[in-house]
Protein backbone atom coordinates (compact mmCIF):
# COMPACT_ATOMS: atom_id res chain seq x y z
CA UNK A 1 0.00 0.00 0.00
CA UNK A 2 1.09 3.35 -0.72
CA UNK A 3 1.37 6.10 1.83
CA UNK A 4 -0.83 8.51 -0.05
CA UNK A 5 -3.39 5.62 0.18
CA UNK A 6 -3.34 5.99 4.11
CA UNK A 7 -3.82 9.47 4.54
CA UNK A 8 -5.61 11.20 6.77
CA UNK A 9 -3.26 9.79 9.06
CA UNK A 10 -4.91 10.89 12.68
CA UNK A 11 -3.52 10.57 16.32
CA UNK A 12 -6.34 10.28 19.07
CA UNK A 13 -5.08 9.12 22.51
CA UNK A 14 -5.57 11.56 25.81
CA UNK A 15 -4.85 14.51 27.07
CA UNK A 16 -0.67 14.86 26.77
CA UNK A 17 -0.01 11.60 25.13
CA UNK A 18 1.97 13.70 22.43
CA UNK A 19 -0.98 14.24 19.38
CA UNK A 20 0.49 17.40 18.76
CA UNK A 21 3.86 17.05 18.98
CA UNK A 22 4.53 13.65 17.27
CA UNK A 23 1.68 14.24 14.57
CA UNK A 24 3.75 17.71 13.51
CA UNK A 25 7.46 15.67 13.24
CA UNK A 26 4.96 12.36 11.42
CA UNK A 27 3.73 15.36 8.92
CA UNK A 28 6.91 16.70 8.26
CA UNK A 29 9.13 13.18 8.02
CA UNK A 30 6.36 11.91 5.39
CA UNK A 31 5.62 15.48 3.66
CA UNK A 32 2.69 16.19 4.11
CA UNK A 33 0.44 19.05 5.98
CA UNK A 34 0.25 19.05 9.41
CA UNK A 35 -3.09 19.84 10.65
CA UNK A 36 -3.95 20.21 14.71
CA UNK A 37 -7.57 20.72 14.69
CA UNK A 38 -7.21 22.25 18.66
CA UNK A 39 -4.91 24.97 16.47
CA UNK A 40 -7.69 25.66 14.10
CA UNK A 41 -10.41 25.78 16.73
CA UNK A 42 -7.74 28.52 18.30
CA UNK A 43 -6.93 30.16 15.41
CA UNK A 44 -11.25 31.18 14.90
CA UNK A 45 -12.28 31.57 18.08
CA UNK A 46 -9.57 32.14 20.84
CA UNK A 47 -7.56 29.76 23.84
CA UNK A 48 -9.59 26.81 24.53
CA UNK A 49 -9.60 27.67 28.74
CA UNK A 50 -11.85 31.27 27.07
CA UNK A 51 -14.16 29.11 25.03
CA UNK A 52 -14.72 27.16 28.06
CA UNK A 53 -15.08 29.64 30.04
CA UNK A 54 -17.22 31.84 28.18
CA UNK A 55 -19.35 29.62 26.22
CA UNK A 56 -19.36 26.24 28.20
CA UNK A 57 -17.98 23.10 26.85
CA UNK A 58 -20.65 22.27 24.32
CA UNK A 59 -19.68 25.08 22.34
CA UNK A 60 -16.20 23.97 22.34
CA UNK A 61 -17.69 20.54 20.85
CA UNK A 62 -19.49 22.21 18.21
CA UNK A 63 -16.72 24.34 16.95
CA UNK A 64 -14.36 21.57 17.32
CA UNK A 65 -16.62 19.47 15.50
CA UNK A 66 -16.43 21.45 12.70
CA UNK A 67 -12.39 21.99 12.65
CA UNK A 68 -12.54 17.89 12.66
CA UNK A 69 -14.57 17.37 9.62
CA UNK A 70 -12.90 20.26 8.03
CA UNK A 71 -9.65 18.92 8.67
CA UNK A 72 -10.61 14.85 8.03
CA UNK A 73 -11.44 16.06 4.33
CA UNK A 74 -7.34 16.89 3.85
CA UNK A 75 -4.43 14.52 2.60
CA UNK A 76 -2.79 15.28 6.02
CA UNK A 77 -1.75 13.82 9.06
CA UNK A 78 -4.41 15.33 11.91
CA UNK A 79 -3.81 15.51 15.25
CA UNK A 80 -7.34 15.55 17.45
CA UNK A 81 -7.81 17.03 20.41
CA UNK A 82 -8.96 14.24 23.55
CA UNK A 83 -12.43 14.65 23.41
CA UNK A 84 -13.02 14.69 19.85
CA UNK A 85 -14.05 11.04 19.37
CA UNK A 86 -16.72 11.75 21.48
CA UNK A 87 -18.62 12.68 18.82
CA UNK A 88 -20.33 9.91 16.83
CA UNK A 89 -20.12 12.20 13.43
CA UNK A 90 -16.10 11.95 13.59
CA UNK A 91 -16.07 8.18 14.59
CA UNK A 92 -18.03 7.45 11.38
CA UNK A 93 -15.37 9.80 9.21
CA UNK A 94 -12.71 8.22 11.06
CA UNK A 95 -13.64 5.03 9.52
CA UNK A 96 -11.98 6.02 6.53
CA UNK A 97 -8.64 7.33 8.13
CA UNK A 98 -5.56 5.67 9.39
CA UNK A 99 -6.25 5.96 13.29
CA UNK A 100 -2.90 6.06 15.63
CA UNK A 101 -4.00 5.56 19.13
CA UNK A 102 -1.25 7.60 21.42
CA UNK A 103 -1.39 5.98 25.17
CA UNK A 104 0.46 7.65 28.41
CA UNK A 105 0.97 6.31 31.82
CA UNK A 106 -0.39 8.46 34.63
CA UNK A 107 3.11 8.50 35.97
CA UNK A 108 4.46 10.01 33.02
CA UNK A 109 1.43 12.14 31.91
CA UNK A 110 1.31 13.96 35.36
CA UNK A 111 4.00 16.65 34.29
CA UNK A 112 3.06 17.30 30.58
CA UNK A 113 -0.68 17.94 31.85
CA UNK A 114 0.37 20.86 34.26
CA UNK A 115 -0.28 24.77 33.36
CA UNK A 116 -3.62 25.06 33.40
CA UNK A 117 -4.41 25.30 29.11
CA UNK A 118 -6.65 21.98 29.53
CA UNK A 119 -9.94 23.00 31.25
CA UNK A 120 -10.54 19.37 31.86
CA UNK A 121 -7.80 19.04 34.46
CA UNK A 122 -7.41 22.28 35.33
CA UNK A 123 -8.74 21.62 38.57
CA UNK A 124 -9.19 18.17 39.24
CA UNK A 125 -5.05 17.27 37.93
CA UNK A 126 -4.32 13.63 37.39
CA UNK A 127 -7.49 11.98 39.17
CA UNK A 128 -9.31 13.80 36.86
CA UNK A 129 -7.06 12.50 33.60
CA UNK A 130 -7.62 9.31 34.75
CA UNK A 131 -11.32 8.91 34.93
CA UNK A 132 -11.53 11.11 31.64
CA UNK A 133 -9.18 8.19 29.96
CA UNK A 134 -11.39 5.52 31.36
CA UNK A 135 -15.01 6.87 30.05
CA UNK A 136 -13.08 7.07 26.52
CA UNK A 137 -10.99 4.29 26.78
CA UNK A 138 -13.48 1.81 24.66
CA UNK A 139 -13.65 4.16 21.86
CA UNK A 140 -10.35 4.90 21.42
CA UNK A 141 -9.13 1.06 20.93
CA UNK A 142 -11.99 0.36 18.48
CA UNK A 143 -10.62 2.92 16.51
CA UNK A 144 -6.85 2.17 16.33
CA UNK A 145 -5.40 0.83 13.85
CA UNK A 146 -1.81 1.08 15.97
CA UNK A 147 -1.40 1.94 19.33
CA UNK A 148 2.01 3.29 20.70
CA UNK A 149 3.07 3.93 23.85
CA UNK A 150 4.44 7.43 24.54
CA UNK A 151 5.69 7.06 27.91
CA UNK A 152 8.84 6.49 27.37
CA UNK A 153 11.73 7.08 24.58
CA UNK A 154 11.59 10.67 22.56
CA UNK A 155 9.43 12.33 20.19
CA UNK A 156 11.69 11.66 17.81
CA UNK A 157 12.16 8.01 18.13
CA UNK A 158 8.50 7.62 18.42
CA UNK A 159 7.63 9.65 15.36
CA UNK A 160 10.18 7.40 13.61
CA UNK A 161 9.03 4.17 15.31
CA UNK A 162 5.48 5.50 13.17
CA UNK A 163 6.37 6.40 10.16
CA UNK A 164 8.48 3.27 9.80
CA UNK A 165 5.02 1.55 10.77
CA UNK A 166 3.24 3.49 8.35
CA UNK A 167 5.52 2.75 5.26
CA UNK A 168 5.29 -1.16 6.20
CA UNK A 169 1.22 -0.96 6.89
N1 LIG B 1 7.43 11.15 24.47
C1 LIG B 1 7.48 12.30 25.14
N2 LIG B 1 8.52 12.57 25.94
C2 LIG B 1 8.58 13.71 26.62
N3 LIG B 1 7.65 14.69 26.58
C3 LIG B 1 6.60 14.49 25.81
C4 LIG B 1 6.45 13.30 25.05
N4 LIG B 1 5.29 13.36 24.37
C5 LIG B 1 4.75 14.56 24.70
N5 LIG B 1 5.55 15.23 25.54
C6 LIG B 1 5.28 16.56 26.12
O1 LIG B 1 3.97 16.51 26.63
C7 LIG B 1 3.31 17.74 26.39
C8 LIG B 1 1.99 17.44 25.72
O2 LIG B 1 2.24 17.00 24.39
P1 LIG B 1 1.17 17.27 23.26
O3 LIG B 1 1.77 16.86 21.97
O4 LIG B 1 0.63 18.65 23.38
O5 LIG B 1 0.03 16.20 23.69
P2 LIG B 1 -1.49 16.11 23.25
O6 LIG B 1 -1.63 16.86 21.96
O7 LIG B 1 -1.72 14.64 23.09
O8 LIG B 1 -2.27 16.69 24.38
C9 LIG B 1 4.26 18.60 25.56
O9 LIG B 1 4.87 19.52 26.43
C10 LIG B 1 5.26 17.62 25.03
O10 LIG B 1 6.53 18.16 24.83
O1 LIG C 1 -9.52 15.62 26.06
C1 LIG C 1 -10.20 16.66 25.90
O2 LIG C 1 -11.44 16.70 26.05
C2 LIG C 1 -9.49 17.91 25.48
C3 LIG C 1 -8.21 17.78 24.98
C4 LIG C 1 -7.42 18.94 24.54
O3 LIG C 1 -6.53 18.57 23.48
P1 LIG C 1 -5.25 17.63 23.73
O4 LIG C 1 -5.73 16.20 23.81
O5 LIG C 1 -4.41 17.85 22.51
O6 LIG C 1 -4.59 18.07 24.99
C5 LIG C 1 -8.35 20.06 24.07
O7 LIG C 1 -9.02 19.66 22.89
C6 LIG C 1 -9.35 20.40 25.14
O8 LIG C 1 -8.65 20.93 26.25
C7 LIG C 1 -10.20 19.20 25.55
MG1 LIG D 1 -2.92 18.38 21.32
Amino acid sequence: MTLDSRLPVVFIGPMGSGKSRIGRKVAAAIGVPFIDTDSVVVAGHGAISDIFERDGEQRFRELERQAVSESLAEQAVVSLGGGAVLDPRTQDDLRGATVVLLTVTSAAVAKRIQGGKRPLVADGGITAWERILEERRPIYEDLAAATFDTSTGSLTELADDIVTWLKEG
